[in-house]
């Protein structure tokens, strides 16, 4: 239901996700909005102290945990309408639109839902007497001197926000979903991972992609195998060009399939087998892995979501020993949507011996 991208660059949001994650918490008002504020039902509001010691105490906006909660339901779900076939096919003929259709319905009320919300927060944003200039939204609103590109105008603020909330969740989620349910049916793999990771020094942080290459091998897997956007984008050629030596007319609206890409027979060998160790071997087509989509319009979260999943799989596989629950090994087929994700499973986590200790 998204107009198809138009590959006329827009001016492109640019600040550093790294950068923001690799803030140290103490001093990141990142961490500060979410960990350090306390709800203050009299007020009706969170508030937080900077707390470091560099300034005066600043009061900021953070949505009640019921408000938060609310929302991230209504993108789960949201996600999930939005990639129902009866609502895809909307994007493929547009005048279909004029019919009824429940699924467009329900979708636009999770829009307004989604909207409201986001509206809402740039309002307490903006209402707060000292907002923090370091968070994404002061970036956006350009009270950060230190990010590049000027305040954005308010339609484009909004969408930014929404881009970030919906691009940046449920994929994540996803990702981090299907690399424990494939390590569930290779026990032997964990071991290997935590026997890396108790050999680094310290958990694994962002910087560590280096120093713990099968941990990074097992997100690269991951992604080829089930791209948590499997169809990326749809594009819309804006002139007459050829695709692989096909022609393509301007205004076709093209629509890259990840999943059957990063399986293709002639690139990877036994494409449909977890094999992170395919990308240590010598000559891997790591050219070939485009979980990310490519080009001028390729995710601009990238960075972000490969720290993510590095360090959260890397914490949990140092910590826990990863059993499948009482029904059994997960199952490995997604279902088809939006995002790609994994079928619901449980499952047992063990504590390992912390490392260090005899
Ligand atoms: C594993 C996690 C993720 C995957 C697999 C993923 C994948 C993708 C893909 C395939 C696209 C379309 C690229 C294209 O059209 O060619 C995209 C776009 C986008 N992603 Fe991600 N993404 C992930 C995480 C994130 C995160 C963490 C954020 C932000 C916090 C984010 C923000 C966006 C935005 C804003 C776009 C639209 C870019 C544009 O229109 O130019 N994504 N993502």
């Amino acid at each position: 239901m998204l107009p198809p991208k138009s590959h006329a660059r827009t001016p492109h949001l640019v600040w550093d996700f790294p950068q923001f994650w690799s803030t140290p918490s103490p001093s990141s008002s990142l961490q500060r909005c979410w960990c350090r504020a306390r709800w203050r039902p009299s007020a009706r509001r969170w508030s937080g102290t900077g707390g470091t010691g560099w300034g005066a105490p600043i009061v900021i906006w953070v949505p009640p945990p019921g408000e938060l909660r609310a929302f991230s339901r209504c993108l789960g779900e949201l996600l999930q309408v939005w990639g129902h076939s009866s609502v895809r096919v909307l994007d493929l003929l547009p005048l279909l639109r004029a019919l009824p259709n429940p699924g467009l319905r329900k979708l636009l009320q999770l829009v307004q839902h989604r909207d409201t919300f986001v509206e809402t927060q740039i309002q307490r944003h903006q209402a707060c007497p000292s907002p923090p200039s370091d968070t994404v939204l002061g970036a956006l609103l350009g009270r950060n001197p230190g990010a590049r590109g000027g305040p954005l105008s308010p339609p484009r603020l909004h969408m930014a926000l929404v881009d970030l909330f919906i691009g940046g969740t449920e994929t994540t989620a996803a990702a981090l979903g299907w690399a424990v349910a494939f390590l569930l049916h290779r026990p032997e793999l964990q071991a290997r991972l935590r026997a890396e990771l108790q050999g680094a020094q310290g958990p694994p942080g962002p910087g560590d992609m280096g120093r713990l290459p099968l941990l990074q091998a097992t997100v690269s897997e991951t992604l080829r195998l089930r791209p948590p956007a499997p169809l990326a984008l749809p594009h819309c050629a804006l002139r007459h060009t050829s695709l692989g030596g096909l022609p393509v007319a301007a205004g076709t609206v093209l629509v890259p399939n990840l999943l059957a890409a990063q399986q293709d027979p002639d690139i990877w060998q036994h494409p449909e087998v977890f094999l992170p160790e395919r990308f240590l071997a010598p000559g891997a087509p790591s050219r070939s892995l485009l979980p990310f989509g490519c080009g001028a319009r390729s995710c601009p979260g990238e960075g972000l979501a490969r720290a993510e999943l590095f360090v959260f799989l890397g914490l949990i596989l140092r910590e826990f020993r990863l059993e499948p629950g009482p029904e059994g090994l997960p199952g490995l087929r997604g279902s088809p949507g939006t995002v790609l994700r994994c079928p619901s499973f449980r499952l047992r986590m063990v504590p390992c011996q912390p490392p260090g200790l005899p």
